[in-house]
This record gives structure tokens, C-alpha cells and sequence, in this order.
């Protein structure tokens, strides 16, 4: 990752957290996906934002940090997850998994999965569905639906908020699918800056 121009996100900013899900079995694929690398990498400037967000989240509250599941991930690691879904349907597949042979941005070191933990107990806040659950009730765009059923609560609604308004402070947005997954660049544009880490 080093050799590939990526940084180390604590060594840009030391105050973030990181949970690494993919370099241990508690991930949806159940299996250690990275066996060499129990850190999140990132493009420098990426990682320079999210350093930016953790400033945002810690002016409005300094008990709380970003804590990061996943940045750059290797193309052969998103086949993997890609394989290992091929009983859903293409079309409801990308809204989880970005289909490899286009590139994931996660694959440019230009995307980041995280949440928002207490900085010192490290407990996650809630966000009413974990992370890479692939319901429905994941969706951001389905937040006002589930709210006004109550699958969803006011809190669990505010802490996503607060993870997008910090976020959007340091120059990331998120998808529609998921609440945790947060990009820098578009594909096009991770495309043109940078290679994709095979
Ligand atoms: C698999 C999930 N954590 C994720 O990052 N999905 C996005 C859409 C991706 O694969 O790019
Ligand atoms: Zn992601």
C-alpha cells in the first residue's frame, strides 16, 4: 500500500480510529479478507479530509471519533465480495458491492467506510442497522420511510445526520445505499488521478 503511494490514516491524523473488519472474521463474508495490512490506507489528500471531518466532529462534540472500518481496498479483495454475492441480482448487487470490473473507489484509496464511536469507551454510536447490512433499513434514502414507522429512531436518524454533516465538512458524500460508505471523488475522476490498486 505504502509502495502504492497510499498513507497510513493515523499517520496523518493519530485522533482517528480504526476498526478494521476486513482483517478479521466479523465481516459479511464471515472470513479474514486482509491478511497483511490491519490498518485503513488512503490517498494523502483523502486522508487529509477525513482528518478534516475528525476536526468538524470534534468542535461539536470532543467526546466523540470517526471510526474507520475500510478505506483502500484491492480489486482481487472487491472480486472476492463480488463472487460471494452472485445469488442476488446484478442490479440489487451494486447497491452493496461495486462491480469490480468497473473499480470500486474504495480500489483508488478514494472511498471510506466508518462510523462515529465514543472516543473513549470506542462503543459505535447507533445508526439503527449495522455496518454492511444490506437491508433496506441501511439505505439513507429510506430514512424518512422508516422513521415515520418507527423501524427507525430520532437518535439513530441524528447520528447518521452527524456523520454525513462531518463528513460533507471534509469534502466526502454518501451514498444512497449505505450510511457508512462515504466517497471523495467520483470514479471518473479517482480514475483520472490515480491507479487502481489491483
Ligand atoms: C461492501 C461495502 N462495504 C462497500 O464498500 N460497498 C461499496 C458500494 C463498494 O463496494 O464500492
Ligand atoms: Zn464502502
Amino acid at each position: 500500500m505504502i509502495a502504492a503511494g497510499l498513507v497510513d490514516i493515523q499517520k496523518i491524523d493519530s485522533t482517528i480510529h480504526i476498526d478494521v473488519k476486513y482483517a478479521t472474521k466479523d465481516n459479511f463474508m464471515g472470513q479474514v479478507l486482509y491478511k497483511n495490512y490491519p490498518k485503513v490506507y488512503l490517498q494523502k489528500v483523502v486522508a487529509e479530509r477525513l482528518s478534516k471531518a475528525q476536526k468538524a466532529l470534534q468542535e461539536i462534540d470532543p467526546t466523540l471519533t470517526l471510526l474507520v472500518f475500510d478505506g483502500t481496498r484491492p480489486r482481487s479483495v472487491q472480486q472476492a465480495m463480488w463472487d460471494a454475492l452472485d445469488t442476488i441480482p446484478f442490479s440489487e448487487r451494486v447497491k452493496f458491492v461495486s462491480n469490480p470490473a468497473n473499480g470500486s473507489i474504495h480500489n483508488y484509496g478514494c472511498a471510506v467506510d466508518l462510523t462515529i464511536a465514543n472516543k473513549f469507551s470506542k462503543n459505535p454510536l447507533d445508526m439503527g442497522a449495522g455496518y454492511d447490512d444490506l437491508r433496506k433499513i441501511a439505505y439513507p434514502r429510506h430514512e424518512d420511510r422508516f422513521l415515520k414507522s418507527g423501524a427507525l429512531t430520532e437518535v439513530q436518524v441524528q447520528n447518521r445526520k452527524l456523520l454525513r454533516q462531518v463528513m460533507r465538512a471534509g469534502g466526502f458524500w454518501v451514498i444512497q445505499t449505505e450510511w457508512w460508505h462515504f466517497n471523495a471523488f467520483s470514479r471518473k475522476k479517482a480514475k483520472e488521478l490515480f491507479e487502481i490498486i489491483e
